[in-house]
Protein backbone atom coordinates (compact mmCIF):
# COMPACT_ATOMS: atom_id res chain seq x y z
CA UNK A 1 0.00 0.00 0.00
CA UNK A 2 1.24 3.50 -0.90
CA UNK A 3 0.52 6.72 1.43
CA UNK A 4 0.63 10.14 0.78
CA UNK A 5 2.37 10.94 3.11
CA UNK A 6 2.86 10.09 6.99
CA UNK A 7 -0.05 11.22 8.45
CA UNK A 8 -2.14 9.15 6.14
CA UNK A 9 -0.10 5.87 6.95
CA UNK A 10 -0.33 6.84 10.69
CA UNK A 11 -4.11 7.58 10.48
CA UNK A 12 -4.30 4.37 8.67
CA UNK A 13 -1.99 2.29 11.38
CA UNK A 14 -4.21 3.46 13.93
CA UNK A 15 -7.80 2.71 12.25
CA UNK A 16 -6.11 -0.66 11.30
CA UNK A 17 -5.21 -1.45 15.40
CA UNK A 18 -8.51 -0.22 16.16
CA UNK A 19 -10.21 -2.93 13.96
CA UNK A 20 -7.63 -5.97 14.89
CA UNK A 21 -8.89 -5.30 18.41
CA UNK A 22 -12.51 -5.61 17.06
CA UNK A 23 -12.03 -8.73 15.42
CA UNK A 24 -9.34 -9.92 18.31
CA UNK A 25 -12.59 -9.43 20.52
CA UNK A 26 -14.78 -12.21 18.45
CA UNK A 27 -12.48 -14.79 18.97
CA UNK A 28 -11.35 -14.24 22.48
CA UNK A 29 -15.87 -14.09 23.16
CA UNK A 30 -15.87 -17.33 21.47
CA UNK A 31 -12.75 -18.62 23.79
CA UNK A 32 -10.21 -18.80 20.94
CA UNK A 33 -6.42 -18.59 22.69
CA UNK A 34 -4.11 -16.49 20.56
CA UNK A 35 -1.25 -17.89 19.12
CA UNK A 36 1.93 -17.02 17.14
CA UNK A 37 2.70 -19.01 14.24
CA UNK A 38 6.63 -19.41 12.90
CA UNK A 39 7.81 -17.20 10.43
CA UNK A 40 9.74 -19.96 8.98
CA UNK A 41 8.62 -22.77 7.04
CA UNK A 42 10.65 -25.73 5.20
CA UNK A 43 10.48 -24.80 1.03
CA UNK A 44 10.57 -28.62 0.67
CA UNK A 45 7.99 -29.65 3.00
CA UNK A 46 5.40 -26.67 1.90
CA UNK A 47 5.94 -27.66 -1.63
CA UNK A 48 5.06 -31.24 -1.14
CA UNK A 49 1.79 -30.69 0.72
CA UNK A 50 0.91 -27.57 -1.43
CA UNK A 51 1.45 -28.79 -4.65
CA UNK A 52 -0.82 -26.23 -6.43
CA UNK A 53 1.05 -23.19 -4.99
CA UNK A 54 3.13 -21.35 -7.80
CA UNK A 55 6.55 -22.12 -6.38
CA UNK A 56 8.00 -18.52 -7.88
CA UNK A 57 5.14 -17.09 -5.44
CA UNK A 58 6.87 -18.45 -2.65
CA UNK A 59 10.01 -16.01 -0.48
CA UNK A 60 13.19 -18.11 -0.41
CA UNK A 61 15.64 -17.42 2.36
CA UNK A 62 18.67 -19.53 1.71
CA UNK A 63 20.48 -20.61 4.84
CA UNK A 64 21.56 -24.81 5.79
CA UNK A 65 19.12 -25.34 3.46
CA UNK A 66 15.87 -23.41 1.92
CA UNK A 67 13.51 -21.56 3.69
CA UNK A 68 10.45 -19.94 3.07
CA UNK A 69 8.86 -16.95 4.48
CA UNK A 70 5.21 -18.42 5.73
CA UNK A 71 2.90 -18.51 2.29
CA UNK A 72 0.08 -20.02 4.61
CA UNK A 73 -0.55 -20.11 8.91
CA UNK A 74 -2.35 -23.28 8.87
CA UNK A 75 0.29 -25.38 7.41
CA UNK A 76 2.48 -24.29 10.04
CA UNK A 77 -0.05 -24.60 12.70
CA UNK A 78 -0.60 -28.00 11.87
CA UNK A 79 3.25 -28.72 11.37
CA UNK A 80 3.83 -27.55 14.75
CA UNK A 81 1.22 -28.68 16.94
CA UNK A 82 0.42 -32.41 15.28
CA UNK A 83 3.74 -34.11 16.18
CA UNK A 84 2.94 -33.01 20.00
CA UNK A 85 -1.23 -34.17 19.65
CA UNK A 86 -2.58 -35.95 22.41
CA UNK A 87 -5.83 -38.25 21.97
CA UNK A 88 -8.97 -36.00 22.93
CA UNK A 89 -7.49 -32.70 22.85
CA UNK A 90 -9.51 -29.78 21.87
CA UNK A 91 -8.02 -26.98 20.76
CA UNK A 92 -9.34 -23.31 19.41
CA UNK A 93 -6.94 -21.05 18.55
CA UNK A 94 -6.38 -17.91 16.82
CA UNK A 95 -3.30 -15.75 15.20
CA UNK A 96 -3.09 -12.22 13.54
CA UNK A 97 0.05 -12.65 11.75
CA UNK A 98 1.36 -11.98 8.29
CA UNK A 99 2.26 -14.28 5.07
CA UNK A 100 4.38 -13.39 2.28
CA UNK A 101 4.44 -13.35 -1.13
CA UNK A 102 6.40 -12.46 -4.00
CA UNK A 103 4.87 -10.68 -6.93
CA UNK A 104 7.48 -10.69 -8.74
CA UNK A 105 8.27 -6.90 -10.35
CA UNK A 106 5.59 -5.36 -8.09
CA UNK A 107 7.84 -6.93 -5.00
CA UNK A 108 7.13 -9.24 -2.16
CA UNK A 109 3.33 -8.63 -0.61
CA UNK A 110 2.82 -8.73 3.48
CA UNK A 111 -0.62 -10.01 3.38
CA UNK A 112 -2.15 -9.14 7.37
CA UNK A 113 -4.28 -12.03 8.74
CA UNK A 114 -6.18 -13.11 11.29
CA UNK A 115 -7.07 -16.45 11.24
CA UNK A 116 -8.45 -19.15 13.77
CA UNK A 117 -8.14 -23.26 13.55
CA UNK A 118 -10.73 -25.30 15.70
CA UNK A 119 -8.80 -28.44 16.27
CA UNK A 120 -9.95 -31.92 17.35
CA UNK A 121 -13.73 -31.09 17.24
CA UNK A 122 -15.09 -33.24 14.05
CA UNK A 123 -19.19 -32.97 15.01
CA UNK A 124 -20.86 -30.10 13.01
CA UNK A 125 -20.66 -28.00 15.70
CA UNK A 126 -17.24 -27.15 14.95
CA UNK A 127 -18.38 -25.90 11.59
CA UNK A 128 -21.58 -24.29 12.93
CA UNK A 129 -19.04 -22.46 15.11
CA UNK A 130 -16.49 -21.55 12.21
CA UNK A 131 -19.85 -20.45 10.02
CA UNK A 132 -21.52 -18.62 12.49
CA UNK A 133 -18.02 -16.48 13.15
CA UNK A 134 -17.01 -15.96 9.58
CA UNK A 135 -20.35 -14.03 9.55
CA UNK A 136 -20.32 -12.45 12.80
CA UNK A 137 -16.93 -10.57 11.40
CA UNK A 138 -18.43 -9.88 7.78
CA UNK A 139 -21.36 -8.21 9.19
CA UNK A 140 -19.22 -6.16 11.77
CA UNK A 141 -17.34 -4.47 9.12
CA UNK A 142 -19.47 -3.73 6.35
CA UNK A 143 -23.19 -3.61 4.79
CA UNK A 144 -23.37 -6.12 1.80
CA UNK A 145 -21.38 -8.94 2.24
CA UNK A 146 -21.85 -12.61 1.64
CA UNK A 147 -20.33 -16.01 2.81
CA UNK A 148 -20.45 -18.43 -0.17
CA UNK A 149 -19.95 -21.99 1.26
CA UNK A 150 -18.87 -25.30 -1.09
CA UNK A 151 -17.23 -28.37 -0.80
CA UNK A 152 -14.17 -29.56 -1.62
CA UNK A 153 -15.34 -33.25 -1.32
CA UNK A 154 -17.80 -32.54 -4.43
CA UNK A 155 -15.58 -31.09 -6.62
CA UNK A 156 -12.48 -33.30 -5.88
CA UNK A 157 -15.15 -36.35 -6.61
CA UNK A 158 -16.47 -35.25 -9.96
CA UNK A 159 -12.80 -34.08 -11.22
CA UNK A 160 -11.87 -37.70 -9.52
CA UNK A 161 -14.26 -39.41 -12.80
CA UNK A 162 -12.61 -37.54 -15.34
CA UNK A 163 -9.18 -39.79 -14.66
CA UNK A 164 -6.94 -37.16 -15.83
CA UNK A 165 -3.43 -36.51 -14.84
CA UNK A 166 -2.66 -34.46 -11.62
CA UNK A 167 -1.02 -31.07 -13.92
CA UNK A 168 -4.45 -31.43 -16.18
CA UNK A 169 -6.78 -31.56 -12.79
CA UNK A 170 -4.76 -28.86 -11.68
CA UNK A 171 -5.15 -26.69 -14.78
CA UNK A 172 -8.74 -27.16 -14.85
CA UNK A 173 -9.26 -26.45 -11.40
CA UNK A 174 -7.66 -22.60 -12.21
CA UNK A 175 -9.79 -22.49 -15.26
CA UNK A 176 -13.03 -23.61 -12.96
CA UNK A 177 -11.41 -21.21 -9.80
CA UNK A 178 -11.69 -17.97 -12.70
CA UNK A 179 -14.71 -19.50 -13.87
CA UNK A 180 -14.41 -19.37 -17.22
CA UNK A 181 -16.94 -21.11 -19.33
CA UNK A 182 -16.06 -20.99 -22.27
CA UNK A 183 -12.25 -22.70 -21.82
CA UNK A 184 -13.44 -24.86 -19.34
CA UNK A 185 -15.98 -26.68 -22.18
CA UNK A 186 -12.67 -26.01 -24.43
CA UNK A 187 -10.44 -28.10 -22.31
CA UNK A 188 -12.50 -30.94 -21.28
CA UNK A 189 -13.08 -31.81 -25.50
CA UNK A 190 -9.84 -32.97 -25.39
CA UNK A 191 -10.43 -35.79 -23.13
CA UNK A 192 -12.30 -38.80 -23.47
CA UNK A 193 -15.00 -37.93 -21.04
CA UNK A 194 -18.30 -39.95 -20.00
CA UNK A 195 -21.61 -37.93 -21.03
CA UNK A 196 -23.01 -37.33 -18.12
CA UNK A 197 -19.48 -36.33 -16.28
CA UNK A 198 -19.32 -33.79 -19.03
CA UNK A 199 -22.89 -32.33 -18.59
CA UNK A 200 -21.74 -31.63 -14.72
CA UNK A 201 -18.53 -29.55 -15.74
CA UNK A 202 -20.23 -27.94 -18.13
CA UNK A 203 -23.50 -26.84 -15.50
CA UNK A 204 -21.18 -26.72 -13.06
CA UNK A 205 -20.93 -22.98 -12.45
CA UNK A 206 -24.80 -22.71 -12.45
CA UNK A 207 -25.12 -24.82 -9.58
CA UNK A 208 -24.37 -21.73 -7.74
CA UNK A 209 -27.58 -20.15 -5.45
CA UNK A 210 -29.73 -21.07 -2.53
CA UNK A 211 -28.10 -24.04 -0.69
CA UNK A 212 -31.19 -26.21 -0.47
CA UNK A 213 -31.98 -25.94 -4.08
CA UNK A 214 -28.51 -26.14 -5.55
CA UNK A 215 -28.17 -29.51 -3.62
CA UNK A 216 -31.48 -30.54 -4.78
CA UNK A 217 -30.15 -29.35 -8.36
CA UNK A 218 -26.58 -31.48 -7.71
CA UNK A 219 -28.64 -34.37 -6.61
CA UNK A 220 -30.45 -34.88 -10.37
CA UNK A 221 -26.92 -35.24 -11.60
CA UNK A 222 -25.20 -38.25 -11.65
CA UNK A 223 -23.00 -38.39 -8.27
CA UNK A 224 -20.45 -40.83 -6.77
CA UNK A 225 -19.58 -41.67 -2.92
CA UNK A 226 -17.29 -38.27 -2.46
CA UNK A 227 -19.83 -36.24 -4.21
CA UNK A 228 -22.22 -37.51 -1.97
CA UNK A 229 -20.49 -37.08 1.01
CA UNK A 230 -19.81 -33.47 0.22
CA UNK A 231 -24.21 -33.01 -0.66
CA UNK A 232 -24.69 -34.62 3.12
CA UNK A 233 -22.15 -31.90 4.60
CA UNK A 234 -23.90 -29.21 3.19
CA UNK A 235 -27.24 -30.77 4.43
CA UNK A 236 -25.99 -30.38 7.69
CA UNK A 237 -25.06 -26.62 7.34
CA UNK A 238 -28.42 -26.00 5.57
CA UNK A 239 -30.18 -27.28 8.48
CA UNK A 240 -28.17 -24.85 10.72
CA UNK A 241 -28.89 -21.93 8.33
CA UNK A 242 -32.27 -22.65 8.02
CA UNK A 243 -32.88 -22.04 11.55
CA UNK A 244 -30.14 -18.32 11.50
CA UNK A 245 -31.00 -15.21 10.99
CA UNK A 246 -27.57 -15.37 8.44
CA UNK A 247 -29.01 -17.43 6.17
CA UNK A 248 -29.48 -14.72 3.73
CA UNK A 249 -26.37 -13.77 3.52
CA UNK A 250 -24.70 -17.16 2.57
CA UNK A 251 -24.78 -18.41 -1.10
CA UNK A 252 -23.88 -22.03 -2.16
CA UNK A 253 -21.41 -22.56 -5.01
CA UNK A 254 -20.52 -25.94 -5.93
CA UNK A 255 -18.19 -24.96 -8.72
CA UNK A 256 -16.10 -23.35 -5.74
CA UNK A 257 -12.04 -24.37 -5.71
CA UNK A 258 -10.19 -23.92 -2.45
CA UNK A 259 -6.82 -21.65 -2.43
CA UNK A 260 -5.35 -25.06 -1.19
CA UNK A 261 -5.35 -28.41 -1.75
CA UNK A 262 -5.69 -29.47 1.91
CA UNK A 263 -9.59 -28.94 2.00
CA UNK A 264 -11.52 -32.03 2.88
CA UNK A 265 -15.41 -30.89 3.49
CA UNK A 266 -16.90 -27.86 3.91
CA UNK A 267 -14.95 -24.37 1.96
CA UNK A 268 -16.41 -20.97 2.71
CA UNK A 269 -15.25 -17.66 1.10
CA UNK A 270 -16.16 -13.87 2.22
CA UNK A 271 -16.73 -11.58 0.34
CA UNK A 272 -18.31 -7.65 -0.05
CA UNK A 273 -19.87 -5.66 -2.88
CA UNK A 274 -17.71 -2.58 -2.27
CA UNK A 275 -14.20 -4.76 -2.51
CA UNK A 276 -13.17 -6.92 -5.29
CA UNK A 277 -11.36 -9.74 -4.09
CA UNK A 278 -12.12 -12.49 -1.30
CA UNK A 279 -11.38 -11.13 1.85
CA UNK A 280 -12.38 -14.24 3.63
CA UNK A 281 -11.51 -18.26 3.34
CA UNK A 282 -11.38 -21.14 4.88
CA UNK A 283 -12.38 -24.76 5.33
CA UNK A 284 -12.47 -28.25 6.66
CA UNK A 285 -9.06 -29.79 6.36
CA UNK A 286 -8.78 -32.95 8.26
CA UNK A 287 -6.62 -34.98 5.78
CA UNK A 288 -3.77 -31.91 6.26
CA UNK A 289 -3.24 -33.05 9.44
CA UNK A 290 -2.70 -37.05 8.59
CA UNK A 291 0.59 -35.36 6.04
CA UNK A 292 1.85 -34.80 10.27
CA UNK A 293 1.19 -38.22 11.20
CA UNK A 294 -2.17 -38.14 13.11
CA UNK A 295 -5.55 -37.15 11.64
CA UNK A 296 -7.24 -34.55 13.57
CA UNK A 297 -10.34 -33.35 12.65
CA UNK A 298 -9.87 -29.30 12.09
CA UNK A 299 -11.70 -26.74 10.78
CA UNK A 300 -10.89 -22.35 10.41
CA UNK A 301 -10.81 -19.91 8.36
CA UNK A 302 -8.54 -16.49 7.55
CA UNK A 303 -9.53 -12.78 7.47
CA UNK A 304 -7.47 -10.07 5.04
CA UNK A 305 -7.30 -7.24 7.63
CA UNK A 306 -6.43 -4.74 4.70
CA UNK A 307 -9.56 -6.06 2.60
CA UNK A 308 -11.87 -5.42 6.05
CA UNK A 309 -10.64 -1.91 6.30
CA UNK A 310 -11.40 -1.47 2.58
CA UNK A 311 -14.67 -3.00 2.83
CA UNK A 312 -15.57 -0.92 6.11
CA UNK A 313 -15.62 2.49 4.32
CA UNK A 314 -18.86 1.61 3.93
CA UNK A 315 -19.58 0.42 7.51
CA UNK A 316 -22.81 2.15 8.65
N1 LIG B 1 -4.93 -20.73 5.66
C1 LIG B 1 -6.07 -20.54 4.80
C2 LIG B 1 -7.30 -20.23 5.60
C3 LIG B 1 -7.66 -21.32 6.56
C4 LIG B 1 -7.51 -21.34 7.89
N2 LIG B 1 -7.92 -22.57 8.27
C5 LIG B 1 -8.29 -23.23 7.25
N3 LIG B 1 -8.13 -22.50 6.17
C6 LIG B 1 -5.77 -19.38 3.81
O1 LIG B 1 -4.80 -18.68 3.95
O2 LIG B 1 -6.56 -19.16 2.90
Amino acid sequence: MRYLSIENELNYSKKRYEFTKEIEYIFVKNNYIQIKPSIFEDYDNFIAINKRTPTKSMVKIVSDKILVLRPDITTSIIKSLIPRWEDDLVLKLFYHSTVYKNEGKEGIKEIRQFGCEYLGEKSIKADSEIVNMSLDILKKFGKKFILEIGSSNYINGLLRELNIKEHQENKLKSLILRKNKIEIKDYIEKFNINKEIKEIIYNLLELNGDIEEVISKARKFYTNDLMNKGLEELEEISTLLKKSEYKKYTNCDLSMVGKFDYYEGIMIKGYYANVYKEILSGGRYDSLTEEFGKSVPAIGFCIDVDGIMEASKDRS
